[in-house]
This record gives structure tokens, C-alpha cells and sequence, in this order.
């Protein structure tokens, strides 16, 4: 069952007072499945006067206190797992298995926080004077306004969340509109554990009309947001305009790079497993697959076998490897994609079309000799598409990897240590992964650099965000 969606403001569960709403429409069939409510401008402000009482009385709470109710909300989303994974399918379009992954996810990264932040410590500076003290502490930056995405609707908003939470920070978070049930009983889940009311809200609504209310309000101290680069750019001048602290979590590119001495099975399985995770609708997804000439063909024929061997359907069934896009607006862009990339000589080695005509589904799509002006080549497909091509030498790969003003993630196939050492420095890149898809665990760092955004999603440097330092000397009278 679909639930009925609602936001979450000062405690309370509420349709909103605007009357407005949107369909949710299940990726599978393309028919609706439930509405999501718009918050008005005087919900917004309820939200907004419930954040600024929530944090007075959340700031004070001790790290402690904080860590005990938010390890209850971590429990109680693991014991919700199965049930929310399959609505988290309903609306996004995920296979179940990686839905209930996403779910499960979430209360490890709630725990990671909330244990993590008892040890945001402060420290003592030794003084120029004996009757001085000098005394570095960190404290809670205020309420936050997070906006975050319908690609991940539990894993983004829970790292917003929980970061928040565990610095001693109240939340507004505007969820997906598209996918919000999954990111309602996250929310629920903190509500569940006893949060007290005011610390966490959840509201909907038209995304510019909200963040342009949001993010100036003198309320809101920091805005965190996960999204494309241009809204991204938007919404970051927004807050400096405000001189709000900002993360922003955004686009990606990502170069594969597969050098001659590589495992080519172990390349081809764990890069094609993670290009068709979530239909390709990954920020980490890898997309430039840079393939040395003399391995060239066989990568290729090992990673169009794991392409044309992927099940794909229903999410909801058991079987299913790759389920729909998440809305008709994507499929629209992989057709675009393919059809440009073809038009410039390159060549379809699976996949390439969209599937039947109900539901938003897209085969998994290798392509190869795409030229480098090829869109695919230079705009984040955010979707199940493979362009290959070939290089001869580590400088031209390097700087092909580093041609793009993307810098979130980035991955290399090598059992040369010298080469694993040399592409860790030289790939302009937040992340970087050297034969395993090793990123998003709680506890390290997420986040890109260039036009990919700044600031953490994970990590140490994830609560930080969410922090201001102080400095408090004292002179003995
Ligand atoms: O789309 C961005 C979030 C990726 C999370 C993950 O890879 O698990």
C-alpha cells in the first residue's frame, strides 16, 4: 500500500493549508499512486517560527541526549525497512533489493552521526600570559533548510538529517515531490524516536517558490542541497547574497579509467553493476568510460554481456536488476543523448531505445567511439547510459579526466601501485576509487570539488558543516 503523504511542522502531521498538490505517479506504469501537499507561505512560516523554537530547545540538549534519540530512530528504520523499501519502489522505480539497501543505509549513517558528534570537540589554546585562557569550542550553526533529491530519497535527506541533528541543529528539509513517501517515514522515524517537535520538518511544495522563501529567511542559518549544478549555482548565490553557510552536494561526471594491466573481469563487473545501479540516476555513477587501446575490445565485449543480461522491469519484482526511470523526463533526455551521440559516428553496442510504452523504461545503453563533443561526452547523463572510448597514454587520460568542470567522483582499474598512487594525485576529483566502488560509507567523506559543489556529506567533515567554531578568552580579574 501507498501511503497517504503528508509534511511534518512543529510536531504535527498536516496536509498544509494551501490546498494544492501534485500527482505522484509510479515509474512503472506511469498512473498516479497518491498526491503530494504544497506548503503555503503561512505553513512555511510555521515551519520556520517551529525550527527557531525547536533549536533553542535542541541546542541545549546534550550530545548525549541527542545521541540516544537518534540511535532509537536508526533502530526504528531498520525495523521499517521492509516495508518501506517497497514504497520507496512505488515512487521511484528502484529494484526492491536496493530500496530496503537505501532504507538499512539510513540507520547506519544515523548512528554514525549521532556517535560521532559526542566527540565534536573543542580545545585549549596555552596562552601568550598565565592569567589568560584561551578556549576553542564548537557549537550548533542554527536551523538548517535542506532541499534535497528523488534519486535517493532516504540516503540524501538522512545524511542532511542526521548531520544536522547529532551538531545540535534544528531542519527544515524540503523532500522530493516526486518520491516523497520513503523520505516521510524517515522523518517519521525521528518523530517516532521522540525528537522533540520543532527539531525536524518536512514540507513540500513548488522547489523555487520554497528555497527562494527559505533560504534569505533571517530564521534559517544554513542550507544544505543535493541537485543539479545549475539550481546548485542558483541556490548558492541565493545564500551568499544572505551569507548563509552552505554544503551543496551536486552533478557529477565520473571518469572509469581502465588501464592495460587491469582485472578486466573484475573492471567490467563492478563498473557496469554500478552504471545501471538506480537506472544510472547516481550524482557517483560512472559515465566516461576511458579504456586503454590495447584492452579496448575485450572490456567492451565483457561490459555489453553485463548490459544485455540485466534484467530489467518492475522494481517490485523479485527478479528485476534495473527498473524504470524515475520520471518521462529522463527517458526524453537518454533518447536525445543517444540520437546526438549517433549523429557524430558513434556506434550502439546495446541498448539505445526506450522500452514499450507504459512506465518511464530505458534500456541499459553502451556506446562506443563517441567523439569527445558528443553531449553525452560532456553533460551528466543521469541515466543507464555507457559511452566507451580508448587511449594510448596516462597523460592523455589524465587530462581527458580532468577535462570536464565536473569533480565529484572518479574511478581507475590498475594492479600497478605506482599508477593506484599516481591517478589518487593527479585525478581532479572530490572522490576517487581504485578498483572498487568504494564510496558513501558513513564514515568518509562525500562530496566534489569544481562546478560538483562543496562541503561533505559524510565523514568528520559532514558535521563540521553544521558547526561554528568559537573562540573565548578570559583574563583573570
Ligand atoms: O546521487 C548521489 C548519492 C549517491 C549515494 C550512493 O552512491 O549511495
Amino acid at each position: 500500500m501507498y501511503p497517504k503523504v503528508q509534511m511534518f511542522i512543529a510536531g504535527e502531521w498536516t496536509d498544509g493549508t494551501s490546498g494544492k498538490s501534485e500527482d505522484i505517479l509510479n515509474p512503472a506504469t506511469g498512473q498516479p499512486i497518491g498526491k503530494t501537499p504544497h506548503a503555503s507561505k503561512a505553513d512555511l512560516d510555521r515551519a520556520l517560527e517551529a525550527a527557531r523554537t525547536g533549536f533553542e530547545v535542541w541546542r541545549k540538549t546534550s550530545p548525549f541526549d541527542r545521541y540516544k534519540l537518534m540511535r532509537k530512530a536508526a533502530d526504528i528504520i531498520r525495523s521499517r525497512a521492509a516495508e518501506i523499501a517497497p514504497v520507496m519502489t512505488m515512487e521511484q522505480g528502484k529494484p526492491v533489493v536496493e530500496a530496503q539497501g537505501e532504507t538499512m543505509l539510513a540507520g547506519d549513517l544515523i548512528d554514525w552521526f549521532s556517535e560521532e558528534a559526542r566527540r565534536a570537540y573543542g580545545r585549549i589554546v596555552p596562552p601568550r600570559m598565565g592569567n589568560v585562557s584561551q578556549l576553542v569550542t564548537k557549537e550548533p550553526v542554527g536551523p538548517v533548510a535542506a532541499f534535497t533529491p528523488w534519486n535517493f530519497p532516504i540516503n540524501q535527506a538522512v545524511r542532511k538529517i542526521s548531520a544536522a541533528l547529532a551538531a545540535g541543529c534544528s531542519i527544515i528539509v524540503k523532500g522530493p515531490e516526486e518520491t516523497p513517501a520513503s523520505c516521510m517515514e524517515l522523518v517519521r522515524a525521528y518523530a517516532d524516536a521522540g525528537i522533540p517537535p520543532g527539531v525536524v520538518q518536512l514540507v513540500f511544495g513548488v522547489p523555487s517558490e520554497v528555497s527562494e522563501y527559505l533560504i534569505p529567511h533571517p530564521i534559517i542559518r544554513k542550507i544544505s542541497f543535493t541537485g543539479s549544478t545549475a539550481v546548485g549555482k542558483h541556490l548558492a548565490a541565493l545564500a551568499g547574497l544572505h551569507m548563509k553557510r552552505v554544503t551543496m552536494e551536486l552533478g557529477g561526471h565520473a571518469p572509469a579509467i581502465v588501464f592495460a594491466d587491469a582485472d578486466l573481469d573484475n573492471a567490467a563487473k563492478i563498473l557496469s553493476a554500478n552504471k545501471f545501479r538506480n537506472a544510472g540516476q547516481v550524482c557517483v555513477s560512472p559515465t566516461r568510460f576511458l579504456v586503454h587501446e590495447s584492452v579496448y575490445q575485450p572490456f567492451v565485449d565483457k561490459f555489453v554481456a553485463a548490459a544485455k543480461s540485466l534484467k530489467v522491469g518492475n522494481g517490485l519484482d523479485k527478479d528485476t536488476r534495473m527498473g524504470p526511470l524515475a520520471n518521462p523526463r529522463r527517458v526524453d533526455a537518454m533518447e536525445g543523448l543517444v540520437s546526438d551521440a549517433v549523429q557524430r559516428g558513434a556506434k550502439v553496442q546495446a541498448g539505445g531505445k526506450r522500452i514499450g510504452n507504459e512506465g518511464f523504461f530505458f534500456e541499459p545503453t553502451v556506446i562506443t567511439d563517441v567523439p569527445r563533443d558528443a553531449r553525452i561526452m560532456n553533460e551528466e547523463p543521469f541515466g543507464p547510459l555507457a559511452p566507451i572510448t580508448s587511449f594510448r597514454s596516462y597523460d592523455e587520460v589524465v587530462a581527458e579526466a580532468n577535462r570536464l568542470p565536473y569533480g565529484l567522483a572518479a574511478y581507475a582499474y590498475t594492479t600497478s601501485t605506482k599508477t593506484m598512487q599516481a591517478i589518487g594525485a593527479d585525478v581532479e576529483s572530490g572522490m576517487v576509487s581504485i578498483n572498487h566502488h568504494g564510496l558513501a560509507l558513513p564514515e568518509v567523506p562525500f562530496g566534489g570539488i569544481k562546478d560538483s559543489g562543496y562541503g561533505s556529506e559524510g565523514g568528520l567533515e559532514a558535521i563540521e558543516g553544521y558547526l561554528n567554531t568559537k573562540f573565548v578568552t578570559q583574563a583573570s580579574a
